[in-house]
C-alpha cells in the first residue's frame, strides 16, 4: 500500500447521512415557525460543521441569540435521530476491511459534533478505526489543518504516509492545508466538476477504486 494512514471524512464519504441532517434541521426550523429547507439546500449547507449548517439554514435576519438556541436544539435532536435514514455507502465497509487487513491504519475526521461521530462509529464500523473524531470545542474545524495534524501526531504517522479522503471542497482544502495527499470521492454531497474547480486532483468514483489509490 502507498500510505500507512487513511483518514476519512464521514458525511458524504462513508455515510449517506443527508436525509437525517435535512429532516432534523427542518424539525427545529418548523418548531421556531421558520420556513423549511429543501434536501438540495441542506446538501449545499453541510460541510463546515453544525454551527455553519444552522447559520445557513435560518432565515436572513434571525438574531444570533435565536440562532444559538436553534443550534443547541438541533444538536440535541440530531444526536437522537442521526441514524433514522442514514446508511453506509454500498461496499465501503468491505473496502475498509481490506485496507485494515493490508496494514493501513484508519481514522475518521468529521466536522460533525464529536459525540455524534463516536455514536455512528460504534453503530457502523466494527472497531475498524483507530480514531473516530468530530469537532472538539478547543480545536479549529476543517478546513483548518489542526484536527488532522493532531490525529497524525496521536498515531505517530508522518504527513507523507497519510492520505485524507473526502467528498467536499472543505476536505480537499483540509488535506492541502495539512500538507497531506487527498482523494476526492464523487458519490457524496458535491459533484466532480465542483471538486475539480476547488483543487481536487485525485478522484474515486466508486469505493473499490480507493484500494488502488491508497
Ligand atoms: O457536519 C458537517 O458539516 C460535515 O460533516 P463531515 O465533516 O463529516 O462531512
Amino acid at each position: 500500500m502507498r500510505y500507512k494512514l487513511a483518514v476519512f471524512d464521514l458525511d458524504g464519504t462513508l455515510l449517506d447521512s443527508l436525509k437525517d441532517l435535512w429532516a432534523s434541521v427542518n424539525v427545529i426550523l418548523k418548531a421556531h415557525n421558520h420556513p423549511e429547507r429543501s434536501l438540495e439546500e441542506i446538501r449545499q449547507f453541510v460541510g463546515n460543521g453544525s454551527v455553519k449548517l444552522i447559520e445557513r439554514a435560518v432565515p436572513a435576519g434571525t438574531s444570533k441569540e435565536e440562532e444559538k438556541i436553534i443550534h443547541d436544539e438541533y444538536k440535541e435532536y440530531y444526536d437522537k435521530h442521526c441514524n433514522d435514514l442514514t446508511k453506509a455507502y454500498d461496499g465501503i465497509l468491505d473496502v475498509l476491511k481490506v485496507l485494515k487487513n493490508n496494514g493501513v491504519k484508519l481514522a475518521i475526521l468529521s466536522n460533525k459534533p464529536n459525540f455524534t461521530v463516536e455514536k455512528l462509529n460504534d453503530i457502523y464500523f466494527e472497531g475498524l478505526f483507530e480514531i473516530a473524531r468530530g469537532s472538539l470545542p478547543e480545536v479549529a474545524v476543517k478546513p483548518a489543518p489542526d484536527s488532522l495534524l493532531r490525529i497524525l501526531e496521536e498515531l505517530q504517522i508522518s504527513k507523507e504516509d497519510t492520505v485524507y479522503i473526502g467528498d467536499s471542497d472543505v476536505d480537499v482544502n483540509t488535506a492541502k492545508n495539512a500538507g497531506v495527499d487527498e482523494i476526492a470521492v464523487t458519490w457524496g454531497f458535491r459533484d466532480k466538476d465542483f471538486l475539480e474547480a476547488n483543487g481536487a486532483t485525485t478522484f474515486a468514483n466508486k469505493c473499490e477504486e480507493l484500494l488502488d489509490l491508497i
